[in-house]
C-alpha cells in the first residue's frame, strides 16, 4: 500500500508483524526521500518509526492521546494519520506544520515546539479523564534531551505523587540536538548499560520453560508471558523512587519488545515509564553517524552522498557572534559562555572549543541558565547567555526577579530574533522586545548588519551598568565590510542613515533594507523621508525623538517584532510622557496574532511588513502633515 493512501491509523490494526515491519521500512524510505527535498527534522523521526507504528497499532488514536514532546518527531504520526500526501508542503507557507497542530488533525491532541511540556499536558489530560470517568490511555513521548528541562521534573514529581494512570515513553537516543549532557544523562547511561530488560526477559523465558508441569504451556501462552513482564521492573531506580513503574531499557527498534512492553504498560495501574533505547537517524547512515546534530533538523540534502545543500553566502549572525566572543574572551578571562542545549545553533560550540572550561551547556534549562548567569555576575564574571529569542521566554521570571532587579551584568545574546520561518508559530522570535522592554535596568540593542553586531557585542561586554541584550536574526548577514578594530557604540544614540524632511522612519535590524527600498521609491514621488537606525531599542534617543516632535515631522516605526509592547509602542509612550501629543505616528510590525510557518519574505508580505506598505502608509501620513502646515 502507498503511504499516501493510508487515511486512518486503524487501518494498520489488522497488519501482521511482517507487514508492520514493511510499513516501518516504507516510512523510513519515505522520510529520507521527502525530507531530502523539503528539509525538516530527519534524525528524530527516523528514530521513532517502530515506536510510532507500535503505538498506533496498540492504541486507538484519537480516543487514546499521544503527546509528542517538542513535537519535532511527530512526522511518522502524521504519516500514519492520513497526512503523507501533504509532505511536499512540509514547513512551507500554508503547508503541513513541522509540529503537531490541532487544527491539522484530530490525532494531534497537543501542540508543541518548545520542549519538556508533554508530561504536564499528559497529567492534565489524565486528570480530566479521571474526573470525567472515561477510560482512554494517555501516552507522552519525551526525549532524553527534553527530560533535562525543568518542567519535565515538575511534572514527574506531581505525577508520581498522584499515582495517575499514564504512560511516559522516554526516548533515549543519547542526543539532544548535540550529544546530551547532564547528570541525568549519566543516570540513564547506567540504566542503559545495565541491560536488565533483555536479560530479565531471557531469564524469565528460560525459567518458565524449565517448569516441568506447565512450563511448555506457559511459555507458549502469550498472555501469561506478558504477566511475567513485571519482572522487568528494576527496584530502586530513579524513576521507581519517584513513583513510576520503570520498564526497560527496551530496544526501540525491536517490534516484539516494543509491543510486549507497551501492552504491559497499558494494563499497569499508576504511572509507567518505558525507557526506550533508540538510534537517532536510524536507517540512514549519515544521520546515524552524526555526532554534531547536523541531521537533527536541516534543509535539503543529497541522499546518495549525504551532502547537505548549502548556499555560499556572507557569514551568519550566529557565526559573527561566536567569532567576536572568542576574540573578546582571549583578552578578558571573565567572559564565560552559556547555552541551554543549543551549542550548534548559537555557534557557541566554537567558543567551547577554544575555552572548554569557560563554556557551560546546561541542557534545556533556560531558567537555570538565566539565574546561573546572574550568580556568575555577582562574582565578577562576564556571563554571556546565547539563547534563541523564543526560548528565552522560558526565563522571564528569572529575568525580572534575578537579573534585572539585582541589576546584574549579564549579556543576553538573543539569536533568532524576528521571524524564523519554517519552524513557525512556536519559534518566531517576535516577543522579546515586549517582554524585555518594560524591565527596569534592561538595555536592548539590535544591529543593522553583521559589522554592527560585532561592535555591539563588544560594547555589551564593555558595559558594566546592568543586564544588556543584543538581538540578531536567524541566517546570514549582508557581507558588509567588517571593522578590524571593535568600536564602542553610544548606547541611547541613534544613527541617521538617510536625511529627509517630510517624514521620518525609525527602524532597526532587518527592517532597514525595507525602509531604504520604500524611501527610494518615495523620492521618485517627490517625498523626502529620513531613515534612522534606532539600534538602541532601550534606552531610546530622547534628544532625537524630541527634536522630531519639535519639527513636527511625522514618524513611522517599523519593527519585525510584536507591535503590542514593541518599539513603536515605546515611541508612542515617549511622545505621551514628554507631552508631544500632536506628533503623527504610524507603527508597522507583527500584528497581534501568532505567525505561522513559511519562508520569511512570504510571511513578511502576508503581514504587510514590506516596502509596499511602508510606501502607502507614508503617502497617507505625509500629506496629513502638510495639510496641517
Ligand atoms: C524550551 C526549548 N529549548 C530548546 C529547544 C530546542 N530543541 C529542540 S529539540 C531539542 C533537543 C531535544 O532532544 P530530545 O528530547 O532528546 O529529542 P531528540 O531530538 O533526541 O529525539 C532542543 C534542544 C526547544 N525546542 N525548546
Ligand atoms: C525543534 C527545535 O526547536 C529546533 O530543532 C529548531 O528547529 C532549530 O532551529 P534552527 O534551525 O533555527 O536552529
Ligand atoms: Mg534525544
Amino acid at each position: 500500500m502507498r503511504l499516501e493512501d493510508l487515511q486512518d491509523p486503524a487501518e494498520i490494526k489488522g497488519y501482521s508483524k511482517k507487514e508492520l515491519l514493511e510499513l516501518s521500512k516504507d516510512i523510513r524510505s519515505f522520510l529520507i526521500e521527502r525530507l531530502s527535498v523539503t528539509g525538516g527534522h530527519l534524525g528524530p523521526n527516523l528514530g521513532v518509526v517502530e515506536l510510532t507504528v507500535a503505538l498506533h497499532y496498540l492504541f486507538d488514536s484519537p480516543k487514546d492521546k499521544f503527546i509528542w514532546d517538542v513535537g519535532h518527531q511527530a512526522y511518522v504520526h502524521k504519516i500514519l494519520t492520513g497526512r503523507a500526501n501533504q509532505f511536499d508542503t512540509l514547513r512551507k507557507f500554508k503547508g503541513l506544520c513541522g509540529f503537531p497542530k490541532r487544527n491539522e488533525s484530530e490525532h494531534d491532541v497537543w501542540e508543541t515546539g518548545h520542549s519538556s511540556t508533554s508530561l504536564s499536558a499528559a497529567m492534565g489530560m489524565a486528570a480530566a479523564r479521571d474526573i470525567k470517568g472515561t477510560d482512554e490511555s494517555v501516552v507522552a513521548v519525551i526525549g532524553d534531551g527534553a527530560l533535562t528541562g525543568g518542567m519535565a521534573f515538575e511534572a514527574l514529581n506531581h505525577i508520581g505523587h498522584e499515582q495517575t494512570d499514564l504512560i511516559v515513553i522516554l526516548n533515549d537516543n543519547e542526543m539532544s540536538i548535540a550529544p546530551n549532557v547532564g547528570a541525568l544523562h549519566s543516570v540513564l547511561g547506567r540504566l542503559r548499560t545495565a541491560g536488565k530488560y533483555n536479560r530479565a526477559k531471557d531469564e524469565i523465558e528460560s525459567f518458565i520453560k524449565k517448569i516441568p508441569a506447565v512450563g511448555g504451556k506457559l511459555a507458549s501462552t502469550a498472555e501469561k508471558f506478558k504477566d511475567s513482564m513485571k519482572y522487568m521492573v528494576i527496584p530502586g531506580v530513579f524513576f521507581e523512587e519517584l513513583g513510576f513503574t520503570y520498564l526497560g531499557p527496551v530496544d526501540g527498534h525491536d517490534m516484539d519488545d516494543l509491543m510486549d512492553t507497551l501492552k504491559y504498560a497499558k494494563k499497569t495501574k499508576g504511572p509507567v515509564l518505558i525507557h526506550l533505547l533508540t538510534k537517532k537517524g536510524k536507517g540512514y547512515e549519515p544521520a546515524e553517524n552524526d555526532a554534531k546534530g547536523t541531521w537533527h533538523g536541516l534543509g535539503p540534502y543529497k541522499i546518495e552522498s549525504g551532502e547537505v545543500v548549502t548556499k555560499p553566502g556572507p557569514p551568519s549572525y550566529s557565526g559573527v557572534f561566536a567569532k567576536t566572543l572568542i576574540k573578546k574572551a582571549k583578552a578578558d578571562k571573565r567572559i564565560v559562555g552559556i547555552t541551554a542545549a543549543m551549542p550548534g545553533g548559537t555557534k557557541l560550540d566554537a567558543f567551547g572549543a577554544e575555552f572548554p572550561d569557560r563554556m557551560f551547556d546546561v541542557g534545556i534549562a533556560e531558567q537555570h541558565a538565566t539565574t546561573m548567569a546572574g550568580g556568575m555576575a555577582t562574582q565578577g564574571l562576564k556571563p554571556v547567555f546565547a539563547v534563541y529569542s523564543t526560548f528565552l521566554q522560558r526565563g522571564y521570571d528569572q529575568l525580572v526577579h534575578d537579573i534585572c532587579r539585582q541589576n546584574l551584568n549579564v549579556v543576553f545574546a538573543i539569536d533568532r530574533a524576528g521571524l524564523v520561518g519554517a519552524d513557525g508559530e512556536t519559534h518566531q522570535g517576535v516577543f522579546d522586545i515586549a517582554y524585555l522592554r518594560h524591565l527596569p535596568n534592561m538595555t536592548i540593542l539590535n544591529p543593522k548588519d553583521e559589522n554592527e553586531l560585532q561592535n555591539m557585542l563588544h560594547t555589551a561586554l564593555e558595559y558594566n551598568d546592568g543586564p544588556i541584550a543584543v538581538r540578531y536574526p536567524r541566517g546570514n548577514g549582508y557581507g558588509v565590510e567588517m571593522d578590524e578594530e571593535f568600536k564602542t557604540l553610544p548606547i541611547g544614540k541613534w544613527e541617521t542613515l538617510h536625511e529627509g524632511t517630510d517624514g521620518c522612519i525609525l527602524t532597526f535590524g532587518t527592517m532597514i533594507p525595507v525602509a531604504e527600498e520604500a524611501v527610494k521609491a518615495l523620492e521618485a514621488e517627490g517625498l523626502s523621508v529620513r531613515i534612522v537606525n534606532a539600534n538602541s531599542v532601550k534606552p531610546m534617543d530622547v534628544e532625537l525623538l524630541n527634536k522630531l516632535a519639535e519639527e513636527k515631522i511625522p514618524v513611522m516605526t517599523i519593527e519585525e517584532t510584536a507591535l503590542q509592547g514593541g518599539f513603536g509602542s515605546a515611541v508612542l509612550e515617549h511622545f505621551n510622557v514628554y507631552g508631544y501629543h500632536e506628533v503623527e505616528v504610524r507603527r508597522l510590525g507583527i500584528p497581534d496574532e501568532y505567525i505561522e510557518h513559511g519562508d520569511v519574505p512570504k510571511l513578511l508580505d502576508e503581514i504587510g511588513l514590506n516596502a509596499e506598505t511602508v510606501i502607502s502608509q507614508l503617502l497617507e501620513l505625509v500629506p496629513a502633515k502638510q495639510k496641517r502646515a
